[in-house]
């Protein structure tokens, strides 16, 4: 099951209705402003022109934890767009891009990419994008992605996702994966769950800290855990 960590604001605490439907029902139809006042100015104008921004999820877990699995569903059955961080990284790799050989040298590693170079490009896949619903899948990796997030998109998210696994049961699942991936090897995956605890969860934490974080055990079928994210969205 999932839950809500710490506090809930008054927005979310007196209602049955999902999440998504109250902040809907505040906000006016699909249209979401950002409800943080301590966000810093974007950078440059533009991300959510005329001031508006869209309703975003971020979704994070550490490897293998199923991110990528339950967002297909989550895309399925509520409509989002999904922007896997990791596959904008994947895209500038094979398109030979000026930062190509960069990326790929980090991803083998099971490093992080320097956090500016994945936030234009998820700032490039949300403005060209009409969806107003976002799920960021995989990102922020750091506090550092985080805060560099904020500088140039200028927003927080609305909610947060953490699929929570066991290491054994998420190394498994990835050298299980078989889809060609560099990473997916048992050095790499060592390498990145290191960094999964030592600088993904201090994320994750913040994010429970502010009463954003819906923790989700990412344990079971993949039909048993959609059912703990279901009522996340469900009207
Ligand atoms: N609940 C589950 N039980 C077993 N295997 C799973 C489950 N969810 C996902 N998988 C498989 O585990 C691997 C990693 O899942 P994925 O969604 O890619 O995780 P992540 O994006 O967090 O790395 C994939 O091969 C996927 O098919
Ligand atoms: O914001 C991000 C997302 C991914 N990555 C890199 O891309 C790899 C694969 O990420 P992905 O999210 O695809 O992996 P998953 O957790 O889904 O297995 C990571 O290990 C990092 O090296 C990164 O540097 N920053
Ligand atoms: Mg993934």
């Amino acid at each position: 099951m999932w839950r809500r960590t710490t506090w809930l604001p008054p927005l979310f605490s007196s209602s049955k209705r999902s999440l998504v439907s109250q902040i809907q029902g505040a906000y006016g139809l699909r249209i979401w402003r950002t409800m943080s006042s301590e966000i810093q100015k974007p950078e440059e104008d533009g991300t959510f022109p005329r001031g508006i921004t869209p309703f975003i999820t971020f979704v994070l877990g550490g490897p293998g934890s199923g991110k990528g699995t339950q967002c297909a569903r989550i895309v399925e059955n509520f409509g989002f767009t999904h922007l896997s961080a990791g596959d904008l990284l994947r895209q500038e790799i094979s398109s030979n891009s000026e930062n190509g050989a960069m990326i790929l040298n980090t991803i083998k590693d099971g490093k992080i990419v320097p956090s500016e170079v994945t936030v234009k490009l998820i700032q490039k896949a949300i403005e060209s994008s009409e969806s107003h619903k976002f799920l960021i899948d995989g990102f922020p990796r750091t506090e550092e992605n985080r805060l560099t997030y904020e500088r140039i998109i200028g927003a927080e998210p609305n909610i947060v996702l953490f699929f929570d696994c066991p290491p054994e049961e998420m190394v498994k699942r990835v050298l299980n994966r078989r889809q060609g991936r560099v990473d997916d090897n048992a050095n790499t995956v060592k390498e990145r769950l290191k960094i999964f605890r030592a600088l993904s969860l201090p994320v994750v934490n913040y994010y429970a800290k502010k009463g954003k974080l819906y923790k989700i055990d990412g344990t079971g079928t993949e039909d048993e855990i959609f059912e703990r994210v279901r009522p996340i969205f469900a009207a």
